[in-house]
């Protein structure tokens, strides 16, 4: 049996090819969605990838969450199917409800583009179980709103029930509280980071093939539940 992942492309993604190459490179089959379209094709887990859905305007992922398909991720997700946000797509998650708290602009204000080192805080995740605890992972970061925040109490229900999945381990690139990268939801079958893992999938191309952990992870989930 191969898994089927599906990658979902709106008006605006950028990073689908991307994220369709890095499933494939993991061993996974990959399925493409189209946002206008509610059939999600009977994937095992579903991609939301990066860039700038329906032009980011009112702000990143406000739009993007009525698209049809999301209403049919926000069902099946409901059901227990694995959900992955990157970036953009973590944005989406956040303004669908699937994750909680909200992307803001960048402290400093200014897009950031580079290489971050992140710390994985939790390998307990549908997403993350390939890695080792506290493992440090080199991803690129590229957004303008990656400053992660939510309600005081959100933040210390995050921490105390390990739902942080991901910190920033070089420093705090963009004034996210608690240095939050990523997040998942209770049952960790639903997770969204900011930095690419989908860009990092062969040390040849660079920065690293540290990203791959993540497909891999969700592939043996679906794999170890057929
Ligand atoms: N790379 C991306 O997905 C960009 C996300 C979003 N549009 C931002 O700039 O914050």
């Amino acid at each position: 049996m191969t898994a089927r992942i599906g990658v979902i492309t709106f008006p605006g993604t950028l990073d689908d090819v991307d994220a369709v190459r890095a499933a494939r490179l993991a061993g996974a089959e990959a399925v493409e969605l189209w946002h206008g379209d509610a059939d999600l094709k009977g994937v095992d887990a579903v991609i939301v990838p990066g860039g700038f859905s329906y032009g980011d305007y009112l702000r990143a992922g406000a739009i993007a969450r009525f698209a049809p398909v999301m209403g049919s991720v926000v069902e099946a997700a409901g059901k227990g199917m694995p959900v992955l946000g990157i970036c953009n797509g973590f944005q989406v998650l956040c303004e669908a409800g699937l994750l909680p708290g909200a992307l803001t602009r960048n402290e400093g204000l200014h897009f950031i583009c580079r290489d971050e080192w992140l710390k994985v805080e939790s390998n307990t995740t549908t997403w993350t179980s390939r890695f080792e605890r506290g493992a440090e992972i080199l991803i690129p970061l590229k957004s303008g709103e990656g400053r992660f925040v939510a309600p005081q109490r959100k933040l210390e229900e995050l921490e105390g029930e390990g739902h942080i999945v991901f910190t920033y381990a070089g420093g705090n690139p963009n004034g996210s509280a608690l240095d939050i990268a990523g997040i998942s939801s209770p049952d960790g079958r639903i997770v969204g980071l900011m930095p690419h893992p989908e860009h990092a999938t062969e040390a040849l191309t660079g920065p690293s093939d540290d990203g791959l952990g993540l497909f891999y992870s969700v592939i043996d989930s679906v794999l170890a539940s057929a």
